[in-house]
């Protein structure tokens, strides 16, 4: 069986919701980059290195980060002569073949480390605005979906209306929020939360923070004396520490990445706002430049808008069109 045809076959098996949510997110993406795709298949006829050069242009234009674009591309003209590829059309499912495997490995890490049976803590750290407060009312209605307790720490103290932010996502996800006033020490609000995650037997504690990467001493330093707090009380903990980044912002996503990483370690990434861009193809740069698994995407600004980051589910949705155009032709 094909390959395309294999992963049409593993998506079908999925909730139809999730494989709409995926491509209603990632209609801005499809509509630019793989229709340009597309139209150059349909312009080609055979591939030469005018194509692929062009290829080049149209992926480097979505975001997908210039070295991971040249690897991609040296990989595919191999492949294509490889397998004596001259014809254009019997290079998309190469394509679609080649993203899938680019992005591959970071399905090992995807899932979030939570605990079984005990408290488990998440620090999100990331700009502002990107989305952070968003991204934590999201994630705690999911894991209420899943009957879990959750309590959110308002440790964004730093900007005005932070914590007010904060409140209104805990009142529309359910779930409380342990604050101090603003202009208070961050690591003291974790503090106090963790001991009332304790008392009130929480499952998962989601901590919010501020970010001020105007100033990355004063980000280590405050992101380093929340950690000494947390790890004094929990050993292990946090367990994971989530860097919100806005999909929006392009390249800009990926430099921001590389200073949080350098200032304390990330485990994944939660990109934002997938669905307004068309630039989706940040995805593929994030994963490939900087080998940190993006874990979950926001696709909309509902609560259930938050899904866990699915290579499949991505790819096919970027590529839907063609999927649904080899339906029509004979089987293989
Ligand atoms: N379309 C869309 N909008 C989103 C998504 N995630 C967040 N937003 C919107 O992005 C804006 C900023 O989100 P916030 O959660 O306030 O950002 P923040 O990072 O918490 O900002 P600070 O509190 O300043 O750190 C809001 O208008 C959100 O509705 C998403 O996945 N898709």
């Amino acid at each position: 069986m094909s390959f395309i045809k294999k992963l049409k076959e593993k998506i079908t098996q999925q909730t139809e919701s999730v494989t709409n949510k995926f491509k209603e997110g990632l209609s801005k993406t499809r509509d630019s980059f793989a229709d340009k795709i597309n139209d150059l298949l349909s312009r080609y006829r055979k591939v030469d290195e005018e194509f692929f050069e062009e290829l080049e242009e149209v992926l480097i234009q979505a975001d997908v980060g210039v070295q991971t674009v040249l690897d991609l591309v040296d990989d595919l003209k191999m492949e294509a002569k490889r397998q004596k590829i001259e014809d254009s059309e019997a290079l998309k499912p190469l394509i679609i073949e080649k993203f899938v495997e680019l992005l591959q490995p970071s399905a090992e890490n995807q899932e979030l480390n939570v605990q079984d049976g005990s408290l488990t803590v998440i620090l999100f750290v990331g700009v502002n605005g990107v989305g952070k407060t968003t991204t934590i009312g999201k994630m705690a209605h999911m894991f209420k979906q899943q009957g879990k307790k959750v309590l959110l720490a308002a440790g964004d103290t730093f900007r005005a209306g932070a914590i007010e932010q904060l409140e209104i996502w805990g009142e529309r996800a359910g779930v409380d929020v342990i604050k101090h006033h603003a202009g208070s020490d961050p690591a003291a609000v974790v503090y106090d939360a963790i001991q009332a995650a304790r008392k009130r037997e929480i499952d998962v504690l989601l901590c919010d923070t501020a970010g001020r990467l105007q100033n990355k001493v004063n980000l280590m330093q405050e992101l380093n004396k929340i950690y000494r707090v947390i790890q004094r009380e929990i050993p292990e903990a946090p367990h994971e520490t989530l860097l919100v980044l806005d999909a929006t912002t392009g390249q800009n996503a990926l430099s921001q990445a590389k200073t949080f990483n350098e200032a304390t370690g990330i485990s994944g990434i939660v990109l934002t706002k997938l669905d307004g861009t068309a630039k989706g193809g940040i995805v593929i740069a994030i994963r490939n430049e900087l080998g940190i698994p993006v874990k979950y995407v926001g696709l909309g600004e509902k609560l259930d808008d938050l899904q866990p980051f699915d290579v499949e589910q991505y790819v096919y949705a970027l590529f839907s069109e063609l999927f649904e155009e080899r339906e029509q032709q004979p089987a293989e």
